[in-house]
């Protein structure tokens, strides 16, 4: 057998031609939980604020839907090139290269929303972390993928 992992950091956005959006009633990840606070005009729980990152809060690599849909394709037309008799099995990293905390998140979910979002800073999640972001070399080198989408 032979297997390619795609390893997607945190998938974030939706279809850019708006057809598909949050299909949780309770989402639990920060942005769908973003989008319940703007709805319900709550305020937006920020877990943990003493992480050793710029601010404070969690830092994460979200990587657009769509980047990934395309590192799919490009996936699916490689695989034998990428995953031979001799080299079996590869994993790839998709993330944009960029880490994003969660204040940053608010922001840029603030600058395109009409009412910004109040923010309340609560304690960590059990087990959670810092966080992290992963450069995306081996993925432009094997899939031929970048990330063309940002955050913004
Ligand atoms: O209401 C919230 C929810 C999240 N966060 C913070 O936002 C950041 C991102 O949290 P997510 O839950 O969106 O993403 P995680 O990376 O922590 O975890 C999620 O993505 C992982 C893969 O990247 C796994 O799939 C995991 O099960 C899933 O919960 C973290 O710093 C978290 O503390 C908040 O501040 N408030």
């Amino acid at each position: 057998m032979r297997v390619l992992s795609l390893r997607y950091f945190n998938p974030v956005g939706s279809d850019p031609g708006l057809r598909t959006g949050l299909q949780l009633k309770r989402p639990s990840r920060a942005l769908g939980k973003l989008i319940q606070a703007h709805q319900a005009r709550t305020a937006f729980s920020v877990t943990g604020v003493n992480y050793p990152t710029r601010d404070g809060t969690g830092i994460r690599d979200y990587v657009h839907v769509w980047d990934l849909a395309a590192a799919h394709i490009a996936a699916i037309e490689r695989f034998d090139t990428i995953c031979t008799q001799a080299q079996r099995a590869a994993a790839v990293n998709l993330g944009t290269g960029n880490g994003t905390t969660v204040r940053e998140l608010c922001a840029a979910f603030n600058n395109v929303v009409s009412t910004p979002l109040k923010t309340v800073d609560a304690g960590p999640r059990p087990g959670d972390v810092a966080g992290g972001y992963t450069p995306s070399d081996r993925a432009e080198e094997l899939l031929g993928w970048t990330p063309k989408l940002s955050l913004e």
